[in-house]
């Protein structure tokens, strides 16, 4: 890249021409292209641009911190405006492992821009890890704690947003302010789960643990969707054994066999997918793990059998491995590298994702498999339950509404990820327009209050939308934008507020 005139007179130094690459994310449906990036090498480079664009007057320019661009819908993309690249600032990981007779917790302190994946590797050296993970790990902490960060440890520990206890954020107007629960704690609260709104994270203080050496992970089939749901909400009511749990429709044998890449076991006894009339059937997968720690004194057979003697799966298809940590929480990145092979990792993908209050479950599972082409669905579908009781109210991301039932149900509720590849060799670009207009009426569809679903990872087509998704929360969305980021500068590609000028305030 060469360095060219920035779009701004006064930016700092190491503005540069923007690449093609910063107008694609994993999504490949929207493609911006900015005017410049911006590559810092410390949080004072993104507060002196910041700063600059809140002084002038007649600047139109956006500003959209990227971590790994591993959004779907543009959310890191600024058109015309400029792109941070977030990884050019050293991941400066430092690890605090807290001493036998000391109080507090072991702790990370990590760069924005940098990967869950480095956090994961150096913390290890110490025989510590986060707690609460994404199924991926090649995802920058700034962007999952933008978001929420879920994953099968968030039944125990809450979303990645539960387990921070400090932040270094760059408002929109330039400010680099540390925040924690007790310190200028509405930015921190607004920040967590703030799609990119009010502030650039530019170092967060993680939460850490002591981490197990091995895994004991298990797979059980159903083939009704009751029993398969009883079961998770089953296991997730004893934390005390289980460490992780997930779950997912399988449509096919082709997403099975797709989805089992990571787990070493031998499928070849599977249940078969057409029924005796000849019509395909779908099998529901529970998905659980036991940490073991081998120093402690647990044998995690036992643990299992425990578990598993209160399960009501369809014999015999139960499968269990045992694999080291790392290789578990990794355990995506092998069906990544299977998909790049063969050319179906950068292709297009209309993902949709949805927390669904327990009372709608069992009727959003029907609105999905209506809609969708059961032979044909390429892709993982999860399903699993979460606990209202481990999100804070404070951050600003939207859960559903508990519409009926006693307070115990309103505890529960889903995450449904339905992520879905589309090969452009058989989906064209109208097949695509189609499953996101699909996608579109599953929305509208679970939004009414008879399921109560919210998007997470939202996309929304319009203010009166955006408005609808943050229900009761959207006075207080709109006064933290007012405070942080009253010119509409920060995440643009989210398609919430418009940029305005300073002189019309
Ligand atoms: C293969 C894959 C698997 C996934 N698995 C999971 C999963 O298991 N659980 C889960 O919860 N999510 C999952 N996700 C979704 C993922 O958490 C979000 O897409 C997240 O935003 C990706 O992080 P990123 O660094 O790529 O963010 P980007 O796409 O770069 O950015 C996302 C948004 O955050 C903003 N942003 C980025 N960095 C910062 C920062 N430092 N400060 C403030 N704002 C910032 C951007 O401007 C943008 O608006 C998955 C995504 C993929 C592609």
């Amino acid at each position: 890249c060469k360095f060219i005139q920035s779009p701004i007179d006064f930016g700092p130094p190491n503005m540069l021409q923007a690449k093609n690459t910063l107008s694609l994310d994993f999504g490949r449906i929207i493609f911006d292209s900015p005017s410049a990036v911006l590559r810092p090498q410390s949080p004072e480079d993104i507060s002196l641009l910041l700063t600059s664009l809140f002084a002038s007057s007649f600047s139109k320019v956006t500003v959209a911190a990227r971590g790994a661009g591993h959004s779907i819908r543009g959310q890191a993309q600024a058109l015309d405006g400029i792109v941070i690249e977030m990884d050019s600032i050293p991941s400066n990981i430092y690890i605090h492992k807290r001493g036998h007779d000391e109080e507090g917790f072991s702790y990370a302190d990590v760069s924005g821009g940098a990967m869950w994946i480095e956090l994961l590797e150096e913390s290890l050296k110490f025989g510590l890890s986060p707690r609460s993970w994404t199924d991926y790990l090649y995802l920058s902490i700034g962007g999952t704690l933008s978001n929420g960060g879920i994953s099968g440890q968030t039944f125990k520990h809450g979303p990645q947003i539960s387990n921070v206890l400090q932040l270094d954020v760059v408002t929109g107007k330039g400010d680099l302010i540390t925040c924690s629960p007790t310190k200028s704690s509405e930015l921190f609260y607004a920040v967590l789960g703030g799609l990119g709104q009010f502030g650039i994270i530019t170092r967060a203080r993680i939460l850490l643990q002591e981490a197990p050496q091995k895994v004991k992970w298990v797979r059980a089939f159903y083939d009704d969707f009751d029993a398969f749901t009883m079961d998770q909400e089953l296991l997730i009511s004893m934390p005390d054994l289980v460490d992780y749990l997930e779950g997912f429709i399988i449509p096919n044998e082709p997403s099975l066999l797709s989805s089992s890449i990571a787990f070493p076991a031998h499928l070849d006894s599977m249940p078969p997918f057409l029924s005796e009339g000849g019509s395909s059937k779908v099998y529901y997968c529970i998905e659980f793990a036991v940490y073991d720690f081998q120093v402690r004194d647990t044998n995690v057979e036992q643990v299992v059998e425990k578990i598993t003697s209160q399960m009501s799966y369809k014999a015999p298809f139960i499968y269990s491995v045992e694999v080291s940590y790392f290789d578990f929480l990794n355990r995506v990145s092998m069906e990544e590298i299977s998909l790049r092979s063969r050319g179906l990792w950068e292709v297009p993908h209309p993902w949709l994702n949805m927390f669904v209050p327990k009372s709608g479950i069992k009727e959003f599972k029907c609105l999905l498999m209506d809609n969708i082409a059961v032979n044909e669905f390429e892709g993982p579908i999860l399903i699993y339950p979460l606990l209202r009781d481990k999100w804070h109210t404070n951050t600003s991301i939207v859960l559903p509404q508990a519409s009926t039932c006693s307070e115990e149900d309103e505890q529960v509720f889903y995450i449904v990820g339905v992520l879905q590849s589309t090969n452009p060799a058989s989906c064209s670009a109208q097949c695509l327009d189609g499953i996101l207009r699909r996608n579109r009426r599953i929305v509208e569809a679970a939004s009414t209050e008879k399921i109560g679903a919210k998007q997470y990872l939202p996309h929304h087509p319009s203010l009166m939308h955006w408005h609808n998704h943050f229900g009761r929360h959207w006075n207080r969305f709109v006064a933290h934008k007012n405070l942080f980021d009253p010119l509409g500068i920060l995440a643009p590609g989210q398609g919430i507020f418009s940029r305005i000028h300073a002189s019309t305030l």
